[in-house]
């Protein structure tokens, strides 16, 4: 109905001066030049739609509210994803599953930056749901741990910007994923953040080491790991685990918005490129031994002291919630 159907062509004179020592060496040398030289052009192109559809309109419809995480875009642009799963946001295979699904939307749907914070006033994440490990399913198991490096890949490896209003507990996975994030504005009082998967008998995968190793100092992250150190929010801001305090959530989240707002002026594909690439090395690192850390984790799981262990420590959970 009157469209192009092709709207850039280039014929390339492949006996054109400039050409004709390549295409003498090889075969379609000129056409491939000139693809290479179109590049740039396009690269600019895709960069100009990119901006035009960040200053769009801001209030989308984004994906529907799932049960267990909430995803809303504000007049700003910005997507907040609320973790919803009571009492302790402690992450199941469903509520990996959904996380994942809202990190696709989000990714889908350009938004400026997002927020990830929790619907609990006292806790962020209880980190991984310790019944998904105790006398496991092992198919489910598999599934379960193949989509919790998906959601690192989607989160750590994020070209959209992230942020974590920690507003609670974030111990463990929880920890792991704040810290998978950009920038943290955690509310101070009582909460306390880390990864104490020694504590539990359970060692964090290398991939959490990396991103802790990424967030504070080598030597604070060792220390740290085998302690299974939680800091206090005045500790974790000390040493940088976290960027800043807030009062409450609605601060928190203020905090995280007044850092996405510092990517107004940075053309996005430049800032996501560089944002990748500082991450590219655990990324890499993962992606290549991703099949034997499933395999780990599984033979984690049939280890009879780890499963003794892990059942000492619900005991200790439920005697303490039942107080
Ligand atoms: C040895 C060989 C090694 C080879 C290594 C190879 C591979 C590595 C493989 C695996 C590594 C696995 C990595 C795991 C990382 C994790 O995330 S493990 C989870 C760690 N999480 C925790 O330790 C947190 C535990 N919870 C708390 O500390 C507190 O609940 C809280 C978060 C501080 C909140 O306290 P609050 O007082 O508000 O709540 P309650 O404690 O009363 O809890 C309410 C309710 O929720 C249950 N619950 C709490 N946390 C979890 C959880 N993580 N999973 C499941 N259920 C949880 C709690 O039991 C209460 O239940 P109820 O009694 O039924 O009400």
């Amino acid at each position: 109905m009157g469209r192009a159907l092709v709207w850039d062509a280039t014929c390339v004179d492949s006996l054109a001066a400039s050409h004709l020592p390549s295409t003498s060496q090889k075969a379609a040398a000129a056409a491939e030049s000139a693809q290479m030289l179109k590049r740039p052009k396009m690269f600019l192109l895709r960069q100009a739609v990119s901006n035009a559809r960040q200053l769009a309109p801001s209030v989308r419809a984004m994906s529907s509210k799932g049960p267990l995480v909430d995803l809303t875009v504000d007049n700003d642009g910005v997507a907040i994803m609320t973790l919803q799963r009571p009492p302790v946001n402690s992450l199941n295979l469903d509520l990996l599953k959904e996380i994942s699904k809202s990190l696709d939307d989000v990714a889908k749907n350009k938004s400026r930056g997002m927020i990830l914070t929790s619907s609990s006033p006292t806790v962020f994440s209880a980190g991984l749901d310790i019944m998904e490990m105790y006398k496991p399913d092992m198919k489910r198991a598999e599934e379960f741990w193949t989509t919790l490096q998906d959601v690192w890949f989607k989160l750590y490896g994020s070209s959209f910007a992230t942020a974590a209003a920690i507003n609670g507990h974030a111990p463990a996975g929880g920890c792991l994923l704040s810290m998978s994030c950009e920038y943290r504005a955690m509310v101070g009082g009582k909460f306390t953040i880390g990864l104490n998967e020694t504590a539990l008998g359970i060692v964090a995968p290398k991939w959490f080491m990396d991103t802790m190793c990424r967030t504070i100092s080598m030597r604070q992250a060792e220390l740290a790991l085998t302690t299974a150190k939680m800091f206090t929010v005045d500790e974790a801001l000390k040493c940088e685990l976290i960027d800043e305090i807030a009062t409450d959530k609605a601060d928190a989240i203020n905090k995280c918005k007044t850092f996405l707002k510092k990517f107004e002026k940075i053309p996005p594909l430049a800032r996501a490129i560089t944002k990748l690439k500082m991450r590219e090395e655990p990324i890499k690192n993962l992606q290549t031994s991703r099949q034997a850390d499933v395999q780990e984790f599984l033979s984690f799981l049939k280890n009879p002291k780890v499963q003794q262990s892990l059942e000492m420590y619900i005991q200790a959970l439920k005697q303490k919630a039942a107080k």
